[in-house]
C-alpha cells in the first residue's frame, strides 16, 4: 500500500485525483444539505478508491452522519451527485437500494448484537435477509465459521452476547458485517468506548480484513491514534466541505488553525 503513487495534498474543497487512476468506489460531488438555517453540507466532495482506507474526521455536529445517511440513501440531500459502486444513489428505487446495501458493510456505534440470539444466529440474520446475494446455501455453518475465524472468535459460535466482552462484541459485529462479503465497509467510530489495547486489536483486524478482501473502507473517527494507524488518506470535514485532504503526516504538520485543531491532544 505504501508503494502507491502519492495522492497530492489538497485544500479548500478541491477533489483529489489518484495518479494511478484506481477505480472509484464512492464519489460524492458538491453535496449540499441544510435543515432550515442550519447549513450542514455546503458542497462536500469525496472520492474513495478501491482498496483504500480513508478516514473522515470532523467535529461533533459537523455533518459526518448526515453525509453517510445521504450516501446510503437514508436521507435525501438538497443537491449533489452521489455514486456508490457505479450506481447513482438518487436514482435507485427501494429494491435497488437494498441490493446495493448488500455490498456495503456497516459497522456503526449502535450496530449492537441481538441480545436474545446466539452469536451464530446473529451472523445468520443478514444471510437470510440477503439470500439473493449469497445464493442458495443448505448449511450456514461454514460461512458463519469463516466470518468468525476472520475475527479470531470461532469458539464463540454458540455463546450469547452477554457472555462476551465489549471488544469481543465489536469483533462479532464486524464478523456479521463480513459475512455478506461487502465491497465497501463504512465504520462509524469503530474504537469508541474501547480501552486502548482492545481499540488497537480492532484496528489491526480492520487492516487485516482490508488486505485479505481488498475492501475499501470509509472510517469516521475522532480517535487520532486510530486515524494515524489505519488511514492511507484523511479528509477533514470543516464548514460543510472537504476542507483538507492528505496523509496523516501531511495534515498533522499543517499550520492552518482549523487543521491543527484536530491534532491537539
Ligand atoms: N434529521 C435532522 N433534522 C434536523 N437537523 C439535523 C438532522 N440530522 C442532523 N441534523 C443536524 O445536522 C448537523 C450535523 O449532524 P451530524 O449528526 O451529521 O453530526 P456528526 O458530525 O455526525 O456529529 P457526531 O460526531 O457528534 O456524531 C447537526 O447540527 C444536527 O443537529
Amino acid at each position: 500500500m505504501n508503494q502507491r503513487t502519492h495522492i497530492p495534498y489538497v485544500k479548500n474543497g478541491t477533489l483529489q485525483k489518484d495518479p494511478e487512476g484506481r477505480k472509484v468506489v464512492i464519489e460524492i460531488r458538491d453535496l449540499r444539505k441544510s435543515f432550515g438555517d442550519n447549513h450542514v453540507l455546503n458542497g462536500f466532495n469525496l472520492r474513495l478508491y478501491e482498496g483504500e482506507n480513508l478516514v473522515i474526521m470532523g467535529k461533533s455536529g459537523s455533518g459526518k452522519s448526515v453525509m453517510i445517511k445521504c450516501l446510503v440513501g437514508l436521507m435525501q440531500a438538497d443537491s449533489g451527485y452521489i455514486e456508490v459502486l457505479g450506481k447513482e444513489v438518487n436514482t435507485l428505487d427501494r429494491a435497488q437500494l437494498d441490493t446495493l446495501r448488500a455490498d456495503i458493510g456497516f459497522l456503526f456505534q449502535g450496530s449492537a448484537l441481538y441480545d436474545s440470539m446466539t452469536v451464530r444466529e446473529n451472523l445468520e440474520f443478514p444471510m437470510r435477509r440477503h439470500k439473493e446475494k449469497l445464493g442458495a446455501f443448505a448449511d450456514t455453518e461454514p460461512m458463519v465459521l469463516e466470518a468468525l475465524e476472520n475475527v479470531g472468535l470461532a469458539h464463540t459460535l454458540d455463546l450469547m452476547p452477554e457472555e462476551l466482552s465489549g471488544g469481543m462484541k465489536r469483533r462479532v459485529a464486524l464478523a456479521r458485517t463480513l459475512i455478506l462479503k461487502p465491497k465497501v465497509i463504512l465504520y462509524d467510530e469503530p474504537t469508541s468506548g474501547l480501552d486502548p489495547i482492545t481499540a488497537k486489536e480492532i484496528i489491526e483486524l480492520m487492516r487485516s480484513i482490508q488486505k485479505k478482501y481488498n475492501t475499501s473502507s470509509l472510517i469516521i473517527t475522532h480517535d487520532v491514534d486510530c486515524a494515524r494507524v489505519i488511514s492511507e488518506r484523511m479528509v477533514l470535514l470543516v464548514d460543510g466541505i472537504n476542507y483538507a485532504e492528505g496523509t496523516y503526516a501531511e495534515l498533522s504538520s499543517d499550520k492552518d488553525p482549523k487543521v491543527e485543531a484536530f491534532f491537539k491532544k
